[in-house]
């Protein structure tokens, strides 16, 4: 496909099972409508290097063609080679290539890049890629698995591998895009469980299942009911590849006490999507009760943090709804379920707590929006400067969102 490419994936929220997910059991995730990761790719200043600028984490790196040449790309496309161990010769070709970087966000986003741009379209030089987000990175919505995507998508259409139809993806393609962004998440955090790559390419909502040989089993949601929620970032950072490294050794260390919780997790997850499927009056407060009881399975796990507890605490005194952390934890963000007869008053005072006391962030934001997307080179040289002003550093997200969201402006997608 020819330049420019425009590319978006949405974030995620895990209704039940994040962890558990991790070690094979079901969980339930759904796309975040608004918050959403963006990737244009253009022409670099020059023919022989490779750009990156994500001025979202400050990154803005280039690599020269004699650097590049060093590495060289695997002989097959084929993703499942790469499922269960990263190819280590690849790892070690592009180890060179990230010692500059700074700090782990920076890090982890370029090795996932290169190691995409390697495996999928590895001889192409003079491009430069350019990502904003409408979502907070490193809060639990699964930003890397959003931007994972957007470069599966991207790289996979700049090597040729996802051409086949201008006017749609298929479903083969999306199934490339799935396992490649697998890839790119285990770049990111190590041993992904798959959920959030599936949401952020298929959309909607999932109830998943990681299968012990690796392979993965999500039936899609298609009517997942909006359940009327508040998302609040805490702003603490964390990494998700330290948390679930975390809940690994715990295994280790207390497997006949952790194993049972993690199925127990699972069995949440499963009860979830039978109550969703039909959510009305007469089990909404069951489905309150298994995120109550998600949470607090978490907590054993040791992936709750104070700043989460206060939102809980806060929820609970409040009488306004169940809380519960979602992604990884330990900070980042969670959920409020609102109850029933909570009051439009009680909402903006909860909402005004965290965000005056303590400078939290909140979204009430609508689940189960479209999946991965990609604009046609011509409608996006129809409007080039305003798509192109969108990527500069300044740009807002309120910015990104008016201009780009899909299906709420008049820039076409192709899904
Ligand atoms: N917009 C972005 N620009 C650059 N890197 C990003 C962006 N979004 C996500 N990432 C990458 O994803 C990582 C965050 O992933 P993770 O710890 O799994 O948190 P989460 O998926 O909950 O946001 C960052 O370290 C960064 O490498
Ligand atoms: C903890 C986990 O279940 C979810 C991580 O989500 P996030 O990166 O915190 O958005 C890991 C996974 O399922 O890959
Ligand atoms: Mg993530």
């Amino acid at each position: 496909m020819s330049l420019p490419i425009l590319t978006s994936a949405p974030g995620k929220v895990i209704i039940f099972g994040e962890h558990s997910a991790v070690f094979n059991e079901p969980a339930i995730a759904a796309s975040v409508s608004s918050l959403r990761t963006y990737l244009l790719v253009t022409e670099a200043e020059t023919s022989d290097i490779v750009e990156l600028d994500f001025p979202d984490i400050g990154l803005d790196h280039k690599w020269s063609a004699a650097e590049l040449s060093h590495v060289s790309m695997p002989s097959k496309v084929v993703a499942i080679e790469h499922f269960k161990n990263l190819n280590p010769e690849l790892n070690a070709a592009l180890e060179p290539l990230l010692k500059s970087l700074h700090g782990s966000l920076q890090y982890h986003a370029a090795y996932c890049f290169l190691y995409l741009y390697f495996s999928l379209c590895g001889t192409r030089r003079g491009v430069k890629f350019t990502v904003k987000s409408s979502s907070p990175i490193g809060a639990g919505l699964g930003s890397s698995a959003s931007i994972s995507v957007c470069l599966a998508l991207a790289i996979g259409k700049l090597g040729g591998h996802l051409n086949s139809k201008p006017e749609k993806l298929t479903k083969l393609e999306l199934d490339f895009v799935n396992k490649w962004s697998f890839i790119g998440e285990k770049c990111i955090h190590g041993t992904p469980s798959g959920i959030d790559n599936a949401v952020a390419t298929y959309g909607n909502a999932v109830l998943f299942q990681r299968q012990a040989n690796a392979e993965t089993k999500s039936e899609q949601i298609l009517d997942f009911p909006q359940i009327p929620m508040i998302l609040t970032n805490t702003k603490i950072p964390r990494s998700t590849k330290v948390l679930v490294a975390g809940v690994k050794d715990l295994i280790t260390r207390q497997p006949e006490i952790v194993s049972p919780i993690l199925k127990s997790m699972g069995q949440l997850a499963s009860r979830g999507a039978k109550i969703l499927a039909d959510l009305d009056d007469s089990n909404y407060a069951d489905l309150c009760e298994l995120i109550r009881i998600n949470h607090g399975l978490l907590v054993s796990l040791g992936v709750s943090h104070p700043g989460l507890e206060i939102i809980k605490a806060l929820g609970d005194s409040m009488s306004i709804g169940t809380t519960k952390l979602t992604g990884a934890g330990g900070g980042g963000c969670a959920l409020t379920i609102l109850n029933r007869d909570a009051s439009p008053e009680d909402v903006e005072k909860f909402k005004s707590i965290l965000e005056n006391e303590h400078k939290y962030k909140t979204y009430m934001t609508g689940l189960g929006g479209p999946g991965c997307a990609f604009m046609s080179s011509e409608e996006i040289k129809e409007n080039l400067p305003v798509i192109e002003s969108l990527f500069r550093k300044q740009s807002s997200v309120s910015d990104l969102n008016n201009t780009l969201l899909p299906g709420k402006t008049n820039l076409k997608w192709v899904h």
